[in-house]
């Protein structure tokens, strides 16, 4: 029987996955909150807001109304940017069957509440941790609806459900792994944002693949400290929703978050930047929830704090990388 979607945000990756699931065989529909987006959708099977000139499968179809695309859905996907989450899902919740399995795209980390993006929907919901998943992993959107190879995690509680979703996501272009992690998964997805920002600093000032490499290693040490005082598997960060994504995110200027931070290395304002920026970039806000969780686990993000200070704080790049290097030495592994 045909698996029925719901994907609720139809930017660039909840567009790119409503593709991924329509390839796999699934029936879905796409909530976009601006009608023109929809219409497009279902006249001309195109986004050309974010993605001009892909055919997009006729197995989606799109609406504005968020009841009639959650009824009936096996699955739901949230694919709106992280800071929205909340006021969305309250919202849509009334409407989503108790069975259904709630599946995030998203890589953030709640402001004000520290919270993570599985953490936000049990709360918002009531759901179970058993039916609640996470996508992650190096899925650049761009690179995705061009049906070019990639990998993913799918990571639930309940190793089962990974699996249907991993069955409804695999194509012969999408490769998706199940993990039990959620934690790290999801550690991983929102941290590599704000080292992407970092590297892109780095490389706005023209630094070169050492130092680039560097903050990559030592991004993924501060995330995976992170992560493991939050319970997670250390294993995960060695995998697509840690070291892949990470690696893809530092190094592509198809990265929202590493263009957002380029620019600013370059010497463009955060207010010019953020003007510059069409899409989410969601380590410029999620820098600073990322960093308040740290705190609140007692975990020490050098790189954190310096995008921070660059982003928020309005520090020069420059006097954060001299700030960085004069840090007191310690072991590596510490
Ligand atoms: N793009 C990518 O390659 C990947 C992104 N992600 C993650 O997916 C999540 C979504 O990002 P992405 O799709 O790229 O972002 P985009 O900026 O491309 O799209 C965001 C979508 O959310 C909608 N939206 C914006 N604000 C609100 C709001 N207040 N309420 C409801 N809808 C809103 C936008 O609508 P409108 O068009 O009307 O503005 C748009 O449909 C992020 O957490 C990101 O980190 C994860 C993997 C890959
Ligand atoms: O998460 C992503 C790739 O895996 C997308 O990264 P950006 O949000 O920086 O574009």
């Amino acid at each position: 029987m045909t698996t029925r979607m719901a994907v609720l945000g139809a930017g660039s990756w909840g567009t790119a996955f409503a593709m991924i699931l329509a390839d796999a065989g699934s029936r879905v529909t796409l909530w976009g909150r601006r009608p023109e987006v929809v219409d497009a959708v279902n006249r001309t099977h195109t986004n050309p807001d974010y993605f001009p000139g892909i055919a997009l499968p006729a197995g989606i179809t799109a609406t504005v109304d968020p009841a009639a695309a959650v009824a009936d859905a096996e699955f739901v996907v949230l694919a709106v940017p992280s800071q929205t989450l909340r006021a969305n899902l309250a919202a849509w919740a009334p409407r989503i069957g108790p069975q259904t399995v709630l599946v995030s795209l998203m890589k953030g980390v709640e402001l004000g509440t520290a919270k993570l993006m599985s953490e936000v929907i049990a709360e918002v919901t009531g759901a179970d941790r058993d039916r609640i998943a996470v996508v992650s992993g190096p899925n650049l959107a761009p690179e995705i609806v061009r049906r070019e190879p990639a990998a993913c995690v799918v990571a639930c509680r309940d190793e089962t459900v990974a699996e249907r979703l991993q069955l409804a996501c695999h194509t012969a272009y999408y490769r998706p792994y199940t993990n039990v992690d959620v934690v790290g998964c999801e550690v991983g997805g929102a941290a590599k944002n704000v080292i992407g920002l970092a590297v892109g600093i780095a490389e706005g000032m023209e630094l070169g693949d050492n130092t680039k490499a560097s903050l990559i290693t030592r991004g993924l040490a501060e995330t995976a400290r992170l992560g493991l005082a939050m319970g997670a598997d250390p294993l995960t960060f060695a995998g697509l929703a840690g070291m892949g994504d990470l690696v893809a995110t530092c190094s592509s200027p198809l990265s929202r978050n590493h263009t957002f931070g380029a620019n600013l290395g370059r010497g463009m304002t955060v207010a010019e930047t953020i003007a510059a920026t069409r899409q989410t970039a969601e380590g410029v806000t999620s820098c600073r929830s990322v960093l308040d969780l740290a705190r609140r686990h007692r975990i020490d993000m050098p790189i954190a704090q310096m995008v921070v200070d660059v982003v928020h704080d309005g520090k020069p790049p420059q006097v954060v990388v001299k700030e960085l290097m004069s840090r007191s030495a310690k072991p590596e592994r510490r």
